[in-house]
């Protein structure tokens, strides 16, 4: 059952997002991404093409048994007949009368030129296709929606067909005719004169359906239903053909947020961020950090302007309260910060540092520090851990230390089977003993990272637990050839979470020794050991 049939919150990530270069999504994947679509509060969730695509025809025959919706219906997507046939007789069309599916939204072309020069038939043959399909699966109980293909580009050639194929649909029992910007180029402003003038001329309920090639996407789905459609069409995480399609969360959160509009379920728009990312990881194709609404930068700032208004009110900085869809504000601590940016931050880190004179000047002194390393290659909005333990040292008045290290050295060797092969040596204190370790490893930085752990594991047993799960290179000023500035993130994680630290140098091997100890460091520190 649909939350409302008011207005349709209608998802096509499974259909049209499927459709994005790079994303293969299993039967399995397809089964928990409607989960999670049906968690978020959708009303219609487009499964796919039952029929031409195999994985689609086994997608709806295993939701009938294994998915129970509670708040969507799922939708077939498929084609009208076949030209000069009955559409009792067109495989296709039995296999979205067969799928199961509540709905059906059949892709009709709207547009002269494309029915003459790519389905090869005639405009009213065209029109019979139309009406014969929807009476068909209305016959056959099923509610049908229709696509209208290149409505806005078929509207400029040829007004009058194209409003002749949205008055065939309703005539023969379409619920909703979606307006499809197919190739994604109309701008909000023709595109809502159309939208308002196929409302006058027809009364038919309409939809909007987005591509984002001319980057309106977002802004033609809010502009059409300004102009009075009630059912829009979109993609988790804007996912779809080319540059992909109108990204449902943002245009949902734009409706509820600013128009006052009630789409999900009470409460559900702060599952966004949370869903949006499930739904990345089983898409497996990165999220984009600057998404509107549920990036991870969407609320980050690194401005030190901006960071001393938001410290008055984050309103100052902010079009919406990031908890609102589930997000957080983040303070960034770069170049670019100011005497706010330390302060938030280390609010953010646990340090309160707005009181006293005392905390004003710790506050000035990490400033003037993060510039200065920063202007050396430093990056500390990368590396919350090596900011976090440069903070800790200008309250405290000390390093965080838990071990003096006396050496260390790394050699790789090329052996007979032509396995390369590094080993490395450290001499350190710990706990009071002098530890001289080796460690083995497939590079450099792996070898030191095992010699180092291994050293310091029985002053800190709990090292064990750490791990080296990310480890990047940037070479800046590489003008300079091998005589550049290197900087290297490592991430460390223990099981519970992970952080980030930063070395930087000439030598890519001493850059990552700064990172592998304030990453073990920071650890230590998390794991509330006690810094001698
Ligand atoms: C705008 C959109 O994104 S619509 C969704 C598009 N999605 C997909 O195409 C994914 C699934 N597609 C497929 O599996 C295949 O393309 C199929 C099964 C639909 C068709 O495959 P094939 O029959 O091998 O043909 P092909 O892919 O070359 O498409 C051309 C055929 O589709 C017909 N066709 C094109 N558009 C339409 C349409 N809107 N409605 C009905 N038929 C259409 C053409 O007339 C041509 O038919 P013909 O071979 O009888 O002359
Ligand atoms: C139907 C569809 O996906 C489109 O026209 O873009």
């Amino acid at each position: 059952m649909s939350i409302s049939d008011d207005f349709h919150v209608y998802d096509t990530t499974l259909r049209d997002g499927a459709q994005q270069e790079g994303l293969a999504l299993s039967v399995a994947d397809k089964i928990v991404i409607a989960q999670h679509l049906d968690e978020l509060g959708v009303g219609f969730i487009e499964g796919g093409w039952p029929g031409a695509v195999p994985k689609d025809t086994e997608f709806f025959e295993r939701a009938r048994t294994e998915l129970h919706l509670k708040n969507a219906t799922f939708a077939a997507f498929g084609a009208t007949r076949k030209p000069d046939t009955a559409a009792a007789d067109d495989p296709q069309v039995a296999a979205l009368r067969e799928s199961g599916a509540g709905v059906v939204t059949l892709v009709a072309k709207s547009h002269d030129a494309h029915v003459e020069r790519a389905l090869r038939t005639t405009l009213d043959e065209n029109l019979r296709m139309v009406a014969d399909t929807v009476k068909h699966l209305r016959e056959h109980g099923q509610r049908v929606f229709l696509d209208t293909e290149h409505f806005f580009d078929g509207y400029r050639a040829n007004r009058a067909y194209a409003l002749e194929v949205v008055r065939v649909a309703v005539e023969a029992g379409a619920d909703v005719v979606a307006l499809c910007d197919t190739n994604g180029g109309t701008l909000p402003r023709e595109l809502q004169d159309v939208v308002r003038d196929v409302l006058d001329s027809t009364g038919a309920r309409l939809g909007i359906h987005c591509h984002n090639d001319a980057g309106c996407a977002v802004a033609n789905s809010i502009a059409a239903v300004e102009a009075g459609v009630t059912h829009v069409q979109g993609t988790i995480n804007g996912y779809g053909e080319r540059t992909g399609n109108a990204d449902l969360l943002a245009i949902v959160a734009n409706l509820e947020l600013k128009r006052e509009h009630e789409l999900l379920p009470p409460g559900n728009l702060a599952e966004s961020f949370r869903i949006a990312h499930a739904i990345a990881e089983v898409t497996n194709v990165p999220p984009s950090t600057r998404q509107p609404y549920v990036g991870l930068s969407a609320f980050a700032h690194k401005a030190g302007l901006h960071a001393s208004a938001i410290k008055v009110d984050p309103d100052l900085y902010q079009h919406t309260d990031p908890a609102l869809v589930g997000n957080d504000m983040r303070m960034l601590v770069s170049e670019m910060a100011g005497r706010a940016s330390v302060e938030l931050k280390g609010r953010e880190l646990g340090f309160d540092l707005g009181g006293t004179k005392a905390d004003r000047d710790v506050v000035s002194r990490v400033t003037e520090r993060v510039k200065e390393m920063e202007s050396r290659g430093y990056t500390f909005e990368a590396a919350d851990a090596s900011f976090s333990l440069l903070l800790t040292e200008e309250v405290t008045g000390k390093r965080a230390s838990f071990f003096d290290v006396e050496s260390w050295r790394v050699i790789t060797e090329s052996r007979a089977d032509g396995e390369a092969v590094s080993e490395s040596t450290v001499k350190l204190v710990a706990g009071g003993e002098r530890e001289i370790v080796t460690g083995e490893g497939n590079g450099p930085v792996n070898a030191l990272d095992h010699a180092l752990r291994t050293a310091i594991e029985r002053a800190y047993p709990v090292v064990n637990k750490f791990e080296l799960v990310d480890y990047k290179v940037r070479i800046l000023d590489s003008g300079h050839g091998t005589d550049a500035v290197i900087r290297v993130l490592i991430e460390t994680a223990d099981g519970e979470g992970s952080w980030v630290t930063v070395g930087v140098g000439h030598n890519i091997v001493e850059a990552s020794w700064e990172a592998l100890v304030d990453g073990v460091t920071f650890g230590l520190l998390r794991h509330k050991e006690v810094v001698r």
